[in-house]
């Protein structure tokens, strides 16, 4: 079993227990309450590097990262610092999130937020927008054609922006074949957690002009993420770097003009 098959079957499993307790139908009642979703891609269009800063405590390759008890207060921080849009990891086995974590960030920053976790049902994508998040993930190595295009069209349909996330040739292709517009990177490979360097500038190579091109893991500091607007990124997705360093705010704030003047 591969690490990412490993991860989204405890995920299948607590789904099982919250969909046990919150019916899918309680679910969907909860989204009469919340404010439409933000839309990230005005400012991710913008000249220049955005940036997506992640809440991340712990991961399958790391370990631990940070403790983080106030979420509210990382996310403040990198809002502070010009975040374009905020991450959210909400899976609890391997990274140590929840969605109580996403409630927090939600009540504190006015900042478009991904909830970042393995969606592979419909539910998930509701339980995001009840909790205020305007972006989902989808990662293509998790699901088969038919789930990606019908989890896409739910997800539009709740008013989300979609990250379709790529690690090969293949899964561009297979991206671009749901018509994302925001298509992201992983330089990790989630079935051996090995990081290549070099996957965005070779995948970016394929992507159509008019598609947004996330850079998504590896990314150290700013010299990365300069190299990466180069190879043609829009966006840097960014976790580990940012809430190891001291001084989150002045982190984001140089990681985004890396990219160029804006
Ligand atoms: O980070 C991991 O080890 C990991 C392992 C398996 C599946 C997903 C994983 N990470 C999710 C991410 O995509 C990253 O959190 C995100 O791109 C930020 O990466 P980094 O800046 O390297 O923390």
């Amino acid at each position: 079993m591969s690490v990412l098959d490993d991860i989204v079957a405890g995920v299948r499993e607590d789904l099982a227990v919250r969909q046990a307790r919150t019916p899918l139908a309680e679910v969907r009642a909860q989204l009469a309450d919340v404010d439409p979703a933000r839309d990230p891609m005005p400012a991710f269009r913008a000249p220049g590097l955005s940036l997506i800063a992640e809440v991340k405590r712990r991961s399958p390759s790391k370990g631990a990262l940070a403790d983080i008890p106030d979420p509210a207060a990382l996310a403040t921080a990198y809002a502070a610092g010009g975040a374009d849009a905020i991450s959210v990891l909400t899976e609890e086995r391997r990274f140590s999130g929840s969605l109580a974590d996403l409630y927090a960030v939600r009540a504190a920053v006015p900042t478009p937020i991904l909830r970042k976790d393995f969606i592979v049902t419909e539910y998930q994508l509701l339980e995001a927008r009840a909790g205020g998040a305007d972006l989902a993930l989808l990662i293509v190595a998790a699901l088969d054609d038919a789930a990606l295009a019908d989890l896409y069209a739910t997800a539009r349909g709740l008013g989300l922006t979609v990250l379709v996330e790529v690690h090969d040739e293949d899964e561009v292709e297979r991206a671009l074949a749901v018509g994302t517009e925001l298509l992201g990177v992983n330089a990790r490979n989630l079935k051996t957690l090995e990081v290549d360097p070099d996957a965005f500038g070779r995948l970016a190579a394929l992507v159509p002009d008019g598609i947004v091109k996330v850079a998504e893991s590896g990314i150290g500091g700013p010299s990365d993420a300069g190299r990466f607007a180069a190879q043609g990124a829009d966006v840097a997705l960014v976790g580990e770097a940012l809430v190891k360093d001291g001084d989150p705010t002045s982190a984001v704030a140089a990681i985004r003009n890396a990219g160029g003047a804006r």
